[in-house]
């Protein structure tokens, strides 16, 4: 265990590791990054450990002391049960790389993996440089074992789960009871909202589905070989709502499912003597089925043997405090949080230009800052250096993969 900030961002002697791409930039010219490119081997990391001063508490994984046995990595990839990661934080700081990365480097530790983006806006084909789209699972090239990769089209699941519930409560059931006179218990449904609620989805509706639709395929026996499932979740905000709309859902449809009861009931005898069908015998069950796969999501979330929600961040005062309020609120949920991933740390340098030399200052203001926190400060640092070139593809994801997940 070693401290965070003096490690990573004091300067290192120059090293073969550290070649500027970007020499023909004045404002960079002098700057060292980490260069996928020029980078045959991962372990940049080990590099900042002899300038490391132990200051602080903070467990920091990628520059690990000696005496360190099992990494973070080992108790991520240990067993065969199934596991779920949950990777999610604050817009833009590098959760589907983070994501995708952790994927392939569980296919190529022996799992069959599945990466699901359920964030509206998919960034995982770009990630991966590969088409993904159709909300199915697409075969993901290069790695070990098999990597599937799906990104659940949003609009799509929410329209089945329009369907699904408009079954019980749709025009067709409405003017089946006007024709009865019981048009008025049918207004009640109405109330519930939840036709407004698919027209204007709140945040986290669409992830709340897209995750219950994932469980839905790994109900499938065809799809029971993945061992480990990553999650590239909707930045902050729709995360937090995702986590109290499977509740809200649950109690709504169950409203609507003893609605239909009463409904039933209170026909059936009519129904009998018009010698009318129910043409919809099944929506009743349909209806259950989904809310208890809401059901089953809230208990995913919560469950600290199979499933961590792992925090990305970027050293920056912003995210920091985003991060620590998501960790607080993930707290209060009771969903399982140890681990948070710095993102794009400016690696050693052994010449600063003046841009450089401010902006590790900064990232060194914001790494105090999470030492500091005591919603962050408790949980294992794993970072991942700014690389000086897009992450995308297979070969790119396992380079980064393999800095930070160790
Ligand atoms: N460590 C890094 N070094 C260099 N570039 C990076 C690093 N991490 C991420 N990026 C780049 O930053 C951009 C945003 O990354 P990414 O799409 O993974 O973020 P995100 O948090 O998923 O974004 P969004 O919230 O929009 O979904 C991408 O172009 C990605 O290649």
């Amino acid at each position: 265990m070693t401290t965070l900030s003096s490690s990573l961002l004091s300067s290192s002697s120059s090293s073969p590791l550290c070649k500027s791409r970007f020499s023909s930039t004045p404002l960079l010219s002098r700057t060292n990054f980490i260069s996928f490119s020029t980078v045959t081997s991962p372990a940049i990391l080990s590099l900042s450990v002899k300038h490391q001063r132990h200051r602080n508490s903070l467990q920091v994984k990628s520059v690990a002391s000696p005496t360190e046995t099992a990494s973070e990595f080992d108790e991520m990839v240990s067993g065969t049960k199934r596991k779920y990661y949950m990777l999610g934080g604050k817009g833009g700081v590098g959760k589907t790389s983070c994501a995708a990365s952790l994927a392939v480097r569980f296919a190529n530790n022996g799992h069959p993996t599945l990466v699901v983006s359920t964030d509206p806006a998919h960034s995982l084909s770009d990630s991966f440089a590969q088409d993904l789209t159709g909300g199915m699972l697409v075969p993901v090239e290069g790695p070990e074992s098999p990597l599937f990769a799906l990104e659940i089209n949003p609009e799509k699941a929410r329209e089945e789960f329009r369907s699904a519930s408009q079954m019980n409560g749709g025009t067709g059931v409405k003017d089946f009871m006007d024709g009865m006179g019981l048009g008025m218990l049918v207004e009640q449904l109405g109330e519930l909202k939840l036709g407004e609620l698919l027209d204007t989805p709140p945040p986290g509706l669409d992830e709340a589905i897209a995750i219950s639709k994932v469980i839905q395929f790994l109900e499938s026996p065809e799809y029971n070989m993945f061992t480990r499932i990553v999650f590239d979740t909707a930045p902050t905000g729709h995360t937090l709502r995702l986590l109290s709309l499977p509740d809200f859902l649950d109690a709504s449809i169950g409203k609507i499912l003893k609605l239909r009861q009463k409904i039933t009931s209170a026909t059936s005898a009519i129904k009998s003597v018009f010698g009318k069908e129910d043409n919809k015998p099944d929506a009743a069950d349909k209806l259950e089925k989904l809310r208890e796969r809401m059901v089953k999501v809230r208990e995913l979330f919560r469950d600290t043997e199979s499933t961590e929600f792992v925090i990305v961040t970027i050293p920056t005062v912003m995210a920091v405090s985003e991060s620590s309020r998501l960790s607080a609120s993930l707290k209060k949920e009771s969903v399982p949080v140890k681990r948070l991933v710095v993102n794009q740390i400016l690696p050693p340098s052994s010449s600063d230009c003046k841009f450089c030399s401010i902006k590790r200052k900064d990232q060194m203001r914001a790494l105090d800052m999470i030492r500091e926190d005591s919603e962050l400060s408790g949980l294992t640092l794993m970072q991942a250096p700014l690389v000086d070139m897009e992450i995308r593809g297979v070969p790119a994801l396992r380079f980064l993969g393999d800095i930070i997940w160790k």
